[in-house]
């Protein structure tokens, strides 16, 4: 099909890069490190980190998983980060999300030194995205947008329906786009008539955490449609939040899932990284 973004493509495309700037680093001495905190054992959660650890390997970047029980409390984590933010030798720092509801992520988030904040949501790097002067961005985000220059898409004047409003995805992609002079509507779960909103999108993403979520009904013809979800359906499978099979006959270009924001939130993130420990050497 030839609408389809390829993000898993557009994404080894981008490490080929990446992985020579992680090279000419070491030769200057300085080795960049990703230390990504898991809390408990969540499924999914355990998949994305070992995505992120194979890319980091690849890359060259150094890979420290520190994987604590379920059962920890928030003194215990905080002490973790604590470390990982007196450690010179670290330069991204990630608490993979969702935390045991025994945990305030809020108070967690708050505690990654904000230059370390690989993820970008503490409150300092939300700031400067807001302020329209951003320093370290949420990666999924960051990846959607990559995907859209790759593809020479122009965001100005565009009309974009974003169904998410998290601090993770919606937020911080419509700052992103904003910036980039599109319009930016943020629909959620009190969202009134939202297939007659999402119909006015040229550039529709979803993230709903909902398979078949967006059905052909709700897309323009020719618009651009960036599925953010990642659902499990009843066999298993990993599924997006778009009804795949109708919706590609009818969007311009679409991203699939597997093989499509998954892809560019991980390279993403490495190339965060890199930018951080870039500055060791300032
Ligand atoms: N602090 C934090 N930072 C995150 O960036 C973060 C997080 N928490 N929590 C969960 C979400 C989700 N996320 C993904 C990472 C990789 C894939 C990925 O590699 N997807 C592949 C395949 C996935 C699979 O095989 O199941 C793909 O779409 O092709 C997807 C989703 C990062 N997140
Ligand atoms: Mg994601």
């Amino acid at each position: 099909m030839n609408n389809l973004i390829d993000g898993k493509a557009i994404a080894n495309e981008l490490a080929v890069s990446l992985r020579q700037s992680v090279a000419e680093l070491k030769r200057s001495g300085v080795q960049p490190k990703l230390a990504v905190i898991l809390v408990g054992d969540n499924s999914a959660s355990a998949i994305y980190v070992r995505n992120k650890g194979r890319r980091a390997e690849e890359l060259g970047i150094s890979f420290r998983l520190i994987h604590l029980p379920a059962t920890v409390n928030e003194a215990e984590l905080l002490r973790n980060i604590e470390q990982l933010n007196q450690d010179s030798g670290v330069d991204g720092i990630l608490v993979q999300l969702p935390l045991p509801a025994a945990i305030n992520e809020e108070t967690v988030i708050n505690a990654i030194a904000p230059e370390k904040d690989v993820d970008g949501f503490s409150p300092v790097n939300f700031g400067h995205l807001w302020q329209n002067n951003p320093a370290i961005i949420p990666s999924t985000a960051g990846g959607i947008m990559t995907l859209l220059k790759a593809k020479n898409i122009d965001l100005t004047g565009q009309n974009v329906v974003i169904i998410n409003r998290s601090n993770i995805v919606g937020r911080p992609l419509a700052a992103l786009m904003l910036q980039q002079d599109a319009t930016v509507t943020i629909a959620h779960s009190k969202t009134k008539n939202l297939p007659e909103l999402t119909r006015t999108a040229d550039i529709l993403v979803s993230a709903t955490g909902r398979a078949a979520f967006v059905t052909k009904d709700m897309v323009h013809p020719g618009a651009i449609v960036i599925d953010v979800g990642m659902n499990r359906d009843e066999a298993g499978k990993l599924v997006g939040d778009v009804d795949f099979a109708a919706v590609s006959k009818k969007a311009g270009l679409i991203t699939p899932v597997p093989g499509g924001v998954g892809p560019m939130t991980v390279i993403t993130l490495m190339q965060q990284v890199v930018e951080i420990a870039k500055k060791r050497k300032d």
